[in-house]
């Protein structure tokens, strides 16, 4: 059973987002010194800036000097490319911020792109899962109108990533939404995470929102996640988004 919140107001959603992760930052700083998250490329970055820098309310709140920041899924790009999730994520976030915050961001190493071939790509995804900690307090996932999350695809070409056991990051290769080479977060690192969020916004994402949660099509990796840790799933959507789903039981 996942918690879906659906709001017909950018400006209420993005707050509620905010409150959201703002009480998990809370939650994760009582038991300990620090707030571990990660976040997905996309839309969702713009959300982010919106409810933790643009709102007034809740941008006090935010402790990012405890923020200890991950990345649920990465182009394989220099950080600086405009296809960079961590890239974007710095322009529209952390750049806004005031020089005086210090965050602790964890990018993809992006000294061991140079070396063509599958073997350094998986290199990549392996030195990523190396510094990651055991369990995230929240991972923030976008979804795609195919139903992926992360760089989790749908789709047998896409099939290894989804049946990854061990490794807890690996290598997307010719991912359908470009730029095609990635790593990407795999369900086992879902799995050890404390929370997990879904933003899904907007009229392109109304047939496949139909398709996750009507008809729960257990091959798209969203439903999976659904269906794995729902408990701890949080979706955040609007009216457009949801406007073709049926079911009031999630
Ligand atoms: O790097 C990526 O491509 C993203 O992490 C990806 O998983 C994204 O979250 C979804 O595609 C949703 O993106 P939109 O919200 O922009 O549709």
């Amino acid at each position: 059973m996942v918690t879906v919140r659906v709001f017909s107001e950018r400006a209420s959603l993005t707050h509620q987002l905010g409150e959201f992760i703002v009480k998990k930052q809370d939650e994760a700083l009582q038991r300990k010194s620090d707030f571990k998250v990660s976040v997905s490329g996309g839309s969702l970055i713009n959300a982010l800036y919106e409810s933790l820098v643009a709102d007034a309310s809740l941008s006090p709140r935010v402790q990012w000097s405890k923020w200890q920041i991950y990345f649920s899924d990465e182009r394989i790009v220099p950080l600086t490319d405009a296809d960079s999730n961590y890239g974007t994520f710095k322009k529209i976030v952390l750049d806004k911020l005031p020089s005086t915050v210090q965050v602790n961001v964890h990018p993809m190493d992006e000294s061991l792109i140079s070396n063509d071939g599958a073997e350094s790509r998986d290199n990549i995804a392996a030195q990523y899962e190396q510094i990651l900690p055991q369990s995230l307090d929240l991972v923030l996932l976008g979804c795609g109108p195919d139903g992926h999350t992360c760089s989790l695809f749908p789709g047998q070409k896409h099939k290894y990533l989804l049946e990854e056991t061990e490794k807890r990051v690996a290598w997307c290769h010719d991912s359908p939404k470009p730029p095609s080479d990635r790593i990407t977060f795999t369900l086992p690192m879902l799995k050890d995470a404390k929370a997990l969020c879904f933003v899904a916004e907007g009229s392109s994402k109304q047939d496949i929102m139909h398709e996750i949660f009507d008809l729960k099509n257990d091959q798209l990796p969203t439903v999976l996640v659904n269906e794995l840790f729902g408990k701890k799933t949080s979706w955040f959507v609007n009216d457009e988004a949801f406007g073709k789903v049926q079911a009031k039981n999630f």
